[in-house]
């Protein structure tokens, strides 16, 4: 009998450690995937390595007696040594146990399988996939896809990949410049040399596009989808092919990073800016930095690629005298074509004011040249985007008797008035009621919506523009499943005229019709406290804009229309330059001042309590301890403050941030922070719901 450690699913906020010592009858190989006892449970475990000698305790006939590893489930080859590597390090960088991250990354089918089920389960993949090689070889014979000619700035880019050693790459290309040629290249280069390749993509809606133009150029080719999209038995089919080496091509969401991939050649990640390459719960990881971190361990290149770079990405992969040289800047700068980028209109919405009256606004959001814009374009047979950040009705609404509002009963937030389905929601703890008849307060009828989300927009379109077809795509009209590709692909049909959408159609989308992007209430972000806010507005502003004038022959007329308060806005006036550059050298330069990421490095201590007081006594007494902590001098402790939406489903969050001007150093401590947190938490004087650490946090 030999010992093995085993990593098993257990939050690093348990006593126990997550990594725990099994008795087996031979030494398997790390990385192995086993069944274990684990109380009353038998749960999956991976082996982590061989126990050191018995602990002294043991020797003293004091520890309990180690129980056996039930099943070892050797029809799976073992992980890679570089995917346990992985494990390791976010498990550390994000502070969480090595068998939670390990665990979390498979698929919750594999989990629940034993032995003989798992056996089950390849046969049946086996066969899948000698049916796909079979369409597939077809495919092959019918000959190879077309493929366009490089563009003169994706050759050079392509020549300078080719020849560097793998490294990480900041592919800063501007929208509609052909970024998804290069990865399909790189792609084809990787995959031609016996590797496999993972693009990540930052939101499911964009998977099925991209899965399309992999699957047009490689025909051939075993290419798998990860995401929460997939049902059970898909995740697990996927990720086998993947794990199996079988999958030449992986793509995928966030949690994608983690694949299982013993034959890993390339890592794209696209859209590298997003916000929504961070996992917000659990283990809090950003994917694309775990992305740069495989890559450079595993010794394959990564490729980030964005019209509107991270000022983090920007930042690495500037001068290395300027703190940068981490990675590899790749420009391309002209669209595919030659097609200009579109014109920036800022509307100053004080002007309308005074030349249309105040009311003009107030009956609907456009300003009347902006719908002159839109009939232009209706005229033309070409298609419109209108953004708006916001769904529902209409954020709010409100008695004009006595001044009630529909706020949410449970959270610090208004409930959304949806005129479709007649119903109050709030979109943070969910709940839905009817709209009231009268003000619940005072009994008066006259209820009335304040301010607009997409679907008052749509009807005000629909109204000011007769004859147009309006269309509506946010997260409401797309609940259903396969309604957003449903919906994307009568916009590409060219059966909408004016689409109504919030960011989740701002980005990514080949629109080739659409020649007019309007935002028409952007400002809230320019005064938000986040530090980010200015960086987000802009470039959903340009990725929004990106949208129009793809198609080289209509791009002389395209125009992105921006409606504000501010017109004066340095931030609008870098768009209306599309000069992102500019905007990221003084968005650094004031991050640098104030000593803000990426010149300093922070981390966020979040509380959940029933009051308000109960949290913030848990942050306060928690800096306390961080004082106490060697090297507690060098890191900045701020004081605890409520979250911006301070109570959520009748629960009050606060907060505290923590910010060193090293990484190294704020790591130091939050490692020896960490334990001391477990032992408050358990404190009743202390006791909060939940607690955690968020590593480089995105909001603040
Ligand atoms: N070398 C080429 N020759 C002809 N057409 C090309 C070439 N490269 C790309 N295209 C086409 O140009 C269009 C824009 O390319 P793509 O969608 O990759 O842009 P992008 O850089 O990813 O833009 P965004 O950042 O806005 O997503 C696509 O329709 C694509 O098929
Ligand atoms: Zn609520």
């Amino acid at each position: 009998m030999c010992r093995l450690r085993v990593l098993v699913d257990l939050p690093r906020h348990s006593r126990l450690d997550a990594v725990l010592d099994y008795l087996a009858p031979e030494p398997w190989p790390a990385g192995t995937l086993v069944r274990v006892p684990l109380g009353k449970r038998e749960v999956c475990g991976i082996v982590w390595g061989m126990a050191e000698t018995p602990d002294p305790a043991e020797a003293d006939g004091e520890a309990p007696v180690l129980r056996s590893v039930v099943q070892v489930l050797t029809d799976l080859p073992p992980f890679t040594h570089g995917w346990l590597r992985l494990v390791a390090f976010a498990a550390s960088y994000y502070q969480r146990s090595p068998g939670e991250v390990a665990l979390s990354a498979l698929p919750p089918d594999l989990r629940d399988l034993d032995a003989v089920q798992l056996a089950r389960r390849l046969k049946r993949l086996d066969k899948a996939l000698a049916t796909a090689a079979k369409v597939a070889n077809a495919a092959a014979q019918a000959g190879t896809p077309e493929r366009p000619a490089l563009s003169p700035e994706q050759q050079q880019v392509l020549d300078v990949l080719a020849d560097g050693p793998p490294q990480p790459s900041l592919l800063f290309g501007a929208t509609g410049s052909g970024k998804t040629e290069v990865y399909l290249r790189e792609a084809e280069r990787v995959l031609a040399a016996g590797r496999q390749a993972l693009v990540l993509v930052p939101e499911i809606n964009l998977t099925p596009q991209l899965e399309a133009r992999f699957a047009e150029r490689f025909p051939a080719r075993c290419i798998v989808s990860l995401h929460s999209g997939l049902t059970p038995a898909q995740r697990l089919q996927h990720w086998l092919s993947a794990h199996l080496g079988r999958a030449d091509l992986v793509l995928g969401t966030r949690m994608a990073v983690f694949a299982s991939l013993p034959r890993l050649g390339l890592i794209v990640v696209d859209e590298e800016h997003d916000p929504s390459y961070k996992q917000q719960e659990g283990a809090r990881y950003s994917a694309r930095d775990l992305a740069v971190w495989r890559g450079r361990h595993e010794q394959v290149p990564v490729l980030l690629g964005s019209a509107t770079p991270s000022l983090e990405s920007w930042y690495n992969a500037g001068p290395a005298e300027a703190g940068g040289g981490r990675y590899r800047r790749l420009v391309m700068p002209s669209r595919i074509g030659g097609g200009a980028l579109p014109a920036v209109r800022v509307v100053d919405l004080a002007r309308i004011a005074a030349q249309f009256g105040k009311q003009a606004l107030r009956a609907h959001p456009l300003a009347p040249p902006l719908l002159d814009a839109l009939r232009e374009r209706l005229d033309r047979g070409e298609q419109s985007l209108v953004l708006l950040n916001r769904r529902g009705y209409a954020p709010v609404l409100h008695c004009t008797n006595c001044g009630w509002k529909s706020a949410c009963p449970h959270c610090s937030a208004w409930r959304v008035f949806h005129k479709l389905d007649r119903t109050l929601r709030c979109h943070h703890c969910g709940i839905t009621e009817r709209v009231p008849r009268a003000c619940p307060d005072c009994g008066d009828p006259d209820i009335q919506p304040m301010g607009r989300g997409t679907e008052r927009l749509e009807e005000q379109l629909a109204d000011l523009l007769p004859g147009a077809r309006v269309g509506r795509i946010d997260a409401d009209s797309t609940r259903a499943k396969g309604s957003l590709a449903e919906q994307l692909a009568s916009v590409h049909a060219g059966e909408v005229d004016v689409l109504v959408g919030t960011q989740m159609v701002a980005k990514g989308h080949d629109f080739r019709r659409m020649t007019l992007v309007a935002a028409v209430q952007a400002d809230a972000a320019l005064f938000s406290s986040d530090f980010r806010a200015p960086e987000r507005l802009f470039s959903l502003l340009m990725q929004a804009g990106g949208r129009a004038g793809r198609d080289a022959a209509l791009a002389g007329r395209s125009e992105v229309w921006i409606q504000t308060w501010h017109p004066e806005h340095a931030l609008y006036a870098a768009l209306r330059r599309h000069d992102y550059e500019a905007f990221a050298a003084s968005q650094l330069a004031e991050r640098e001042s104030a000593g803000m990421p990426p010149f300093s490095f922070q981390a966020l201590l979040r509380a959940d309590a029933r009051t308000p007081e109960a949290a913030l006594a848990f942050l306060d007494a928690a800096a306390l301890q961080a004082q106490a902590l060697p090297g507690a001098q060098e890191v900045l402790i701020y004081p605890p403050v409520p979250a911006p939406i301070h109570r959520i489903a009748d629960v009050e969050r606060a907060q505290m941030l923590v910010e060193a001007s090293g990484r190294v150093t704020l790591h130091r401590l939050l490692a020896q922070w960490l334990p001391a947190l477990q032992g408050l938490s358990s404190e009743p004087a202390t006791r909060v719901l939940r607690w955690a650490l968020d590593v480089d946090p995105i909001s603040i």
